[in-house]
């Protein structure tokens, strides 16, 4: 980890993955070879890049009552306990339609309706998280999506990793598939013989997943393209440098691009940090990828005042920023960008990754600064509703008409006055 002085500006933004010329024909072939041959694509893909033949696709209930042999019991609880605080924290944000009237006898208003159908990826490999399964199907149930889909790749087994198959279960989830990577997003945009469409698909997964994600974009719709995982703590000499280096490396061992980051106006606390982090790192299991990811983006910025590094922190935008200061809540007022902000020394960022009851997909690689984690909102839609009463028309229609002049629409206008003919009075 290396500790510069703060010169100039900071940012986080990186070049967003597009992948190599032949990774994104790959794609394509695949997607084209999906829509036109279906379930046939669909098995000789998993063949070739899972090493696995499958007669057929959906997850059975022995695999699942299997899954739950794997599964030990307080794991269960633990499950059930995190779903609950999930599914507390997004019956918040739940939307409703609304309606306003104006004296004219106008009636105006905004429909909800949550989307018939998601799909979501769940990646395969040793990344397989249960709690990014709690994360977004329950934001979709609790707008009321009607059909939920997952999809991940099958293991050398030919079923998913068994927490996956529980944490689906422990939410009553029950179209689950076992197909992974491009051919897994095409299916769920255009259908195959097993697998209807669905309207938008969410969840992160490698280079093939994302670059299938843009190309059904528009067919479908997506929720993002998720990067490596970010930390920026901010902290003064209060905070104790053990616990920052430990969550700083909560996140370096996820990805060897991961980027990790303390932001402080103490150059002692920089530098019992940096000792930390090299002996925190020594007996970590995951230790190599943390090693490359705080080689490579780990930084500690050094402020000249506890202002110079809020403003460094905004800059950053970052995905989860940990607050531990001497008095975290008057600073909260000053933060502007980040996905998630953590307050004072208890809420370490794995409190939101699994339990707290927040969701863990957040904007990563800048772009909290205009955008926002995943929330219930993202599975409903919104229609506008108008009704126009015969004194709103009569008092408005001379006025609409002449707008509709205005940029040469004349079929608009006379749609309005279309109704003179009515001869209302
Ligand atoms: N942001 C997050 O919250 C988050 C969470 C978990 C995982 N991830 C990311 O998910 C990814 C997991 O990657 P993974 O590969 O283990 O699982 P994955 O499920 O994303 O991809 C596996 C699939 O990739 C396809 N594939 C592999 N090689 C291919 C090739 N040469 N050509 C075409 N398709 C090919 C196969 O179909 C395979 O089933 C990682 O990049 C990880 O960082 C991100
Ligand atoms: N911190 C990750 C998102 O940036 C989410 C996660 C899942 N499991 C553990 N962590
Ligand atoms: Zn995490």
């Amino acid at each position: 980890m290396k500790i510069e002085r703060v010169q100039g500006t900071v940012s986080l933004r990186r070049t967003i993955e597009s992948g190599t010329e032949e990774q994104r024909q790959a794609v394509k072939r695949i997607i084209d070879d999906v829509r036109n041959n279906g379930d046939g694509a669909l098995k000789k893909y998993t063949e070739m890049f899972d090493g696995i033949s499958l007669d057929t696709f959906a997850v059975t209930q022995e695999e699942i009552e299997e899954a739950y042999w794997l599964v030990d019991e307080n794991m269960v609880h633990i499950i059930r306990e995190a779903a609950q605080n999930i599914r507390e924290y997004h019956e918040r944000q739940r939307m409703t339609s609304w309606f306003m009237t104006r004296d004219d006898g106008t009636i105006l208003g905004q429909k909800v309706t949550p989307l018939d159908a998601v799909g979501l990826y769940v990646p395969g490999g040793t990344a397989a998280y249960p709690s990014s399964v709690l994360m977004n199907v329950i934001p979709a149930q609790v707008a009321g999506v009607k059909r939920i889909v997952i999809v991940s790749p099958p293991n050398e087994r030919g079923t998913l990793p068994a927490a996956v198959l529980v944490a689906a279960c422990e939410l009553g989830v029950q179209e689950i598939y076992k197909v992974g990577g491009a051919q897994a997003i095409a299916a769920l945009a255009y259908g195959t013989e097993t697998i209807e469409p669905v309207d938008k698909i969410f969840g992160p997964g490698n280079i093939y997943v994302a670059l299938a994600k843009r190309e059904v974009f528009g067919q479908v719709d997506i929720d993002m393209i998720a990067g490596p995982s970010e930390i920026v703590v901010l902290a003064d000499e209060t905070a104790k440098p053990n616990e920052i280096a430990a969550d700083l490396l909560s996140q370096a061992e996820h990805d060897e691009r991961a980027v990790s980051i303390l932001v402080t106006p103490s150059l002692q606390l920089a530098l019992k940090v940096e000792e930390e982090v090299e002996k925190q790192l020594a007996t970590l299991p995951r230790k190599e990828i943390a090693q490359k990811a705080m080689n490579e983006y780990g930084v500690i910025y050094v402020t000249d005042t506890m202002k110079q590094a809020i403003d460094v922190v905004n800059e950053l935008a970052p995905e989860h920023l940990e607050v531990m200061t001497a008095e975290p809540f008057e600073i909260l007022s000053d933060i502007r960008h980040a996905g998630a902000i953590f307050l004072g020394p208890y809420s370490s960022e794995p409190v939101g990754d699994y339990f707290a009851g927040t969701n863990h997909v957040l904007p990563t690689n800048g772009t909290a600064r205009f955008s926002s984690g995943l929330t219930v909102e993202a599975f409903m839609k919104k229609s506008s509703i108008i009704f126009y009463s015969q004194q709103a028309w009569q008092q408005h229609a001379a006025k609409i008409a002449a707008f509709a002049r205005l940029e040469g629409l004349e079929a608009h206008a006379r749609a309005v006055e279309e109704r003179l003919k009515r001869g209302d009075k």
